[in-house]
């Protein structure tokens, strides 16, 4: 056992699912897997490990933000050996063209999160990158199972409410969608040498203001699910 993971040695699978939500964690282990254990509900950041069209997978919860992310991947990695890592989240579309609903592939994440900074000092501004491999499978997937998927730069936020940033020119520098994580976890896949990748779904627009529920957002997002899963047991 780890920390914050409640696992026994071996009891999580090689490669894990990782929703910020772990109502999220929850539906997908109850909806898409097969004998099904929950190893761990510390502090209610649940971890399942099931089969998925007889590979062996796990699903968990990473909770809100990178402070958070980073304690659940590092005992991820650390503690239990896991070599892959995909997140399964949720963000805002920072473009109008990008709609509730629509898959993002994370290709690479901007952060105004100092951990680059603190990582490898200041005038050193990292690019966190997700793992090429695993982003092309899960472009091929997401094109075998006809769902269309955006790739691109995924801006990771430090303060879900934030009225000082300026969105608009990140967009215009092509930055796709926001949301909290995935620059931590690419930095950290890079530390450990393991492979990661965000498959995220667009749950609101800073744009136009259109929003989806939080049952939604935990729920209907299936087509990520689906694809996250598949590329995840194609290895
Ligand atoms: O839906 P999840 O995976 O939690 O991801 C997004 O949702 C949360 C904010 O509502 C942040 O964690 C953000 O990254
Ligand atoms: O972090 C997030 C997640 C979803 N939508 C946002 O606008 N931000």
């Amino acid at each position: 056992m780890s920390t914050h993971i409640g696992a026994k040695n071996g009891e999580i699978a090689e490669t894990v699912l990782f929703p910020g939500d772990p109502l999220r964690a929850k539906f997908i282990a109850e909806n898409f897997l097969e004998d099904v254990v929950q190893y761990s509900s510390v502090r209610n950041m649940f971890g399942f490990t099931g089969t998925y069209k007889g590979h062996r997978i796990s699903v968990q919860g990473s909770g809100m933000g990178i402070p958070s992310l980073s304690i659940y991947a590092t005992e991820l990695i650390k503690f239990y050996g896991v070599k892959t890592i995909i997140r399964v989240g949720t963000a805002g579309g920072m473009r109008e063209d990008v709609k509730i609903g629509d898959v993002i592939l994370g290709q690479g994440s901007t952060t105004d999160s100092a951990v680059t900074a603190n990582t490898f000092g200041a005038g050193v501004h990292y690019a966190p990158i997700s793992d090429f491999e695993l982003l092309d499978r899960a472009y091929h997937v997401a094109q075998d199972m006809s769902v269309p998927v955006r790739v691109g730069n995924i801006f990771a936020a430090d303060r879900f409410y934030n009225d000082e940033l300026d969105m608009k020119k990140l967009a215009d520098y092509g930055c796709v969608a926001t949301e909290m994580e995935s620059a931590g976890l690419f930095l950290i896949g890079a530390k450990y040498n393991i492979k990661t990748l965000s498959i995220l779904t667009c749950s609101d627009n800073l744009v136009t203001g259109e929003s989806a529920s939080s049952k939604e957002r935990e729920q209907s997002f299936t087509d990520m699910m689906k694809v996250s899963l598949e590329t995840g047991i194609r290895g």
